[in-house]
């Protein structure tokens, strides 16, 4: 979708206040699908989040639709990371994921500069679909119900 906020020096968390009219644009997807680092930061707020924060969590309410997030990690940012398993019995213990990456970040503590390593993402929360406070600046009553399904709410 073509829309000055993606080149915008916004963080998507910001874009209900900044560009109402493309986060309900947004709404009607079915599934949005992020790729890129640059992207997946504005995602996360440019906050440095604990990495086991959950992935819903760190993107504070952007939830225009299901997302998923394609990402080579290119910077020191992250959430949904899994923790390792706690288990007294470390040598039976069997390995998870969490311990996979405490391995790698073991073996290469610059791991999410390098961008040899990356995340697939996925939150499936969807805000629903209020009543339009405000008209559709972009099409008005010259909408052809291409980008947004006619709908006769986005009038009211
Ligand atoms: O993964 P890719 O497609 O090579 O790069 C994705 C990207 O978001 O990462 C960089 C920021 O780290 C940007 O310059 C670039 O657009």
């Amino acid at each position: 979708m073509h829309d000055d906020y993606w080149t915008a020096p916004h963080v998507f968390n910001d874009m209900k206040e900044y560009d109402y009219n493309m986060y309900r644009k947004l709404q009607y997807a079915s599934l949005i699908l992020f790729k890129g680092d640059l992207n997946y930061r504005k995602l996360m707020g440019e906050v440095c989040w604990n990495p086991l924060t959950p992935f819903q969590k760190a993107l504070q309410g952007f939830h225009p639709a299901p997302i998923i997030a394609v990402r080579t990690v290119k910077s020191d940012l992250i959430s949904g990371m899994p923790k390792p398993k706690k288990s007294k019995k470390k040598k039976k213990k069997k390995k998870g994921k969490g311990d996979r990456l405490a391995e790698i970040t073991e073996a290469d503590p610059k791991w999410m500069e390098t961008g040899n390593y990356g995340v697939i993402q996925y939150c499936k929360k969807k805000e629903k679909l209020k009543k339009a406070v405000k008209p559709c600046k972009d099409f008005m009553d010259d909408c052809q119900g291409y980008w947004c399904p006619p709908n006769k709410e986005q009038y009211s």
